[in-house]
């Protein structure tokens, strides 16, 4: 795998090591590095034998086939679709750009016209495999998330005492306000019930060092109740050590003939 990278951030950082250092996914390299701002892009690339680009029809033309965008919500909508039309393979780290549906029908659109994929990996959470089992007849009934952080971790009061509620209400509605803290959310509406009918709740607490997420969901399969606590990476406390290692699994999976889940 030729690979290039959008997002010269934590998660970029951490990829760039782990492949083109530590030698962790034997057959690919990252080969090319885009970001908003080139000398941050130039200094990255350098460090990690990349070549940097501050101009992205260049990176998209740069011998890569397939993209791994570690940026923003707001860059995997403004870059998705044209990585897909490029016919270059796409994974999603800033998953909320799916939460709106007329996106996804474009991206599967293109997908199926190019013959490319788009891979969503499962981020800081888990349980993906079990709501999609559990809707696969229809027969799933409720599914929640409750997402409880240190406030350094989100948007909150940075000298709260005790722990604040700073949302409840659908998936839909907690990407947009919280963009940078909840994709977890919409990858689990994705597996599951869609953004509108899956429950989310944050809380900013400050006795709490690690990302706590709580899934619950319910149907005719039984009940479901998985509680994660994630390490935060050292660099972005917003952004949890799993969310990292799950881009690197879904790019160790890609093109596996044994597929597991
Ligand atoms: N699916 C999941 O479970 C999780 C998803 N995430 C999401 O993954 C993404 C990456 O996370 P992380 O690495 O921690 O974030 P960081 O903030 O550490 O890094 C983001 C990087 O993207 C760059 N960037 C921002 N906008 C653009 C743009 N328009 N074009 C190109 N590059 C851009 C930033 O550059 P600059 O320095 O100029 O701002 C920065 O280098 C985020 O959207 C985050 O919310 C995070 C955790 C879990
Ligand atoms: O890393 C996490 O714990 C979750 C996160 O930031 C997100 O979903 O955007």
């Amino acid at each position: 795998m030729k690979l290039g990278l959008i997002g010269c951030g934590n998660i970029g950082e951490f990829l760039l090591q782990a492949i083109n250092i530590d030698g962790l996914l034997p057959e690919g390299e990252i080969i090319s590095v885009f970001s908003r701002r080139e000398e941050v892009a130039a200094r990255i690339a350098q460090k990690f034998d990349a070549k940097s680009y501050g101009d992205i029809d260049s990176f998209l033309n740069s011998g890569i086939d397939t993209v791994i965008e570690a940026a923003t919500v707001e860059a995997a909508q403004e870059y998705g679709l044209k990585v897909l039309e490029n016919g270059l393979d796409l994974i999603l780290s800033s998953i909320g750009a799916m939460a709106d549906g007329e996106y996804v029908e474009k991206v599967q659109k293109v997908c199926r016209s190019k013959n490319v994929t788009i891979s969503l990996p499962s981020g800081a959470v888990g349980g993906l495999d079990i709501l999609k089992s559990a809707k696969a007849m229809d027969g799933l009934d409720s599914v929640s998330i409750t997402t409880r952080k240190p406030p350094t971790a989100l948007p909150a009061d940075q000298t709260l005492e005790e722990e604040r509620i700073l949302f409840e209400g659908p998936a839909s509605e907690a990407i947009k306000k919280f963009p940078r803290n909840i994709n977890v959310a919409i990858v689990l509406s994705l597996a599951g019930l869609g953004p509108d009918k899956t429950s989310v709740k944050i809380i900013a607490d400050p006795n709490v060092s690690k990302n706590i997420h709580l899934i619950e969901a319910a149907g005719s399969f039984g009940t479901l109740k998985l509680e994660i606590e994630n390490n935060p990476m050292p660099n972005n406390p917003k952004t949890s050590f799993l969310a990292a290692l799950s881009v690197l699994a879904a790019l160790q999976n890609k093109g596996q003939s044994v597929q597991v889940g």
